[in-house]
């Protein structure tokens, strides 16, 4: 997944801390992250009474990254004192039946109280984001940010990655090619409608062409976490896709931290798109987080009936999200 001479040629130093190291995504996230040659440092938190354990089991690996585990809200600011990059993956999973908006209650709080404690040990961290619901959990953290008069929009930023693996690994499936060649965009939020695939903006164009099979497969991408929330019957989430997207993503931001140009996924972020205040669209890093809003281009009718449809549920989440954190 990574280039080992990259960490060597550039001499940078950048710790990054995980907040819900423990869980299901923290653990495979943390498993990749220690293997990125661009990381100096790894502190992983929880407040699982484990987390040391899962440190010292990570230390094991051959590779150059220090891991330091911190369990408990006393240990949080050790971990993340001189941390470039935060990731969020700490709150409670989807069970079946459950909507990402059902989390909202127990999460909201987590993540605000874990973003105050950003803003007083790293205001300067960029801040991504993996806890559902994603379209409030944005809002949430960038209110508590501005509360505390450390706010950049451009360091707090939404996780979206996921939607972009599944589109790449459906159309390549359907196209008969390696899916790490496929390029899709996925735009708006991050539930349920509110995931809008750009399949008319595929990369190699997508095979499908009649019009029905193309909203199969907009659902099924749309659906895909519930799909894994219903075969794992109780038991979870999405864990390891969402390892793996969340390592994608960490180092999307380390290379732009390192000076690379033009690196490109999509995030859940403040911009002004589609009458939004956030939206999930392709941007590019640089030196401090987002660096550029690419937006999403010309869209075919049918996309821009599901983003229609899609924009009641995302400006609910969001003002959700804003009103909690504003209380
Ligand atoms: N953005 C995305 O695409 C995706 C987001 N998710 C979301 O990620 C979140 C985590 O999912 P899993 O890892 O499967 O859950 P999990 O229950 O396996 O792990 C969550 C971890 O967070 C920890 N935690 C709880 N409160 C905490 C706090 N105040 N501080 C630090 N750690 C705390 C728990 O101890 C646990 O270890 C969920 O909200 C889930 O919906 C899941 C998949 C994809
Ligand atoms: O579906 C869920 O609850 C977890 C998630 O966000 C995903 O897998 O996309």
């Amino acid at each position: 997944m990574f280039n080992c001479g990259q960490l060597a040629a550039t001499g940078m130093k950048i710790k990054v801390a995980v907040l819900g190291a423990g869980g299901g995504i923290g653990q495979p996230l943390s498993l990749l992250l220690k293997q990125n040659p661009l990381i100096s440092h790894l502190a992983l938190y929880d407040i699982a009474p484990f987390t040391p354990g899962v440190a010292a089991d990570l230390s094991h690996l051959d590779t150059p990254v220090k891991v330091t585990g911190h369990k408990g809200p006393e240990q949080l600011c050790d971990a993340l004192t001189d941390s470039e990059v935060v990731v969020i993956p700490a709150g409670m999973p989807r069970k079946p039946g459950m909507t990402r908006d059902d989390l909202f209650n127990t999460n909201a709080s987590i993540v605000r109280d874990l973003t105050l404690c950003i803003a007083s040990c790293c205001p300067k961290a960029i801040i991504a984001i993996i806890t559902n619901p994603v379209n409030s959990m944005v809002p949430i953290a960038s209110e508590v940010m501005k509360k505390a008069g450390v706010y950049d929009p451009n360091r707090v930023l939404g996780v979206t990655t996921l939607d972009i693996v599944r589109s790449s690994t459906f159309v390549g499936e359907i196209n008969g090619v390696d899916p790490r060649t496929v390029k899709v965009p996925v735009i708006g939020g991050h539930s349920g409608i509110t995931i809008i695939p750009l399949l008319s903006q595929s990369q190699p164009p997508c095979k499908l062409t009649d019009p029905a099979q193309i909203d199969k497969l907009t659902k099924r991408i749309q659906e895909a976490g519930t799909e894994v929330v219903k075969a794992k019957a109780g038991f979870g989430s999405a864990t390891l896709s969402m390892g793996y997207s969340g390592a994608r993503f960490c180092n999307a931001i380390l290379r732009g931290l390192k000076g690379e140009q033009n690196v490109v996924e999509c995030a859940f972020v403040k911009c002004s798109l589609a009458e939004s205040e956030y939206f999930a669209t392709p941007i590019t890093f640089g030196k401090n987080g987002m660096d550029k809003v690419l937006g999403y281009g010309k869209i075919n009718e049918y996309e821009q009936k599901i983003l229609s449809q899609a924009m009641p549920e995302l400006l609910k989440n969001i003002k959700k999200g804003v009103e909690f954190a504003k209380k």
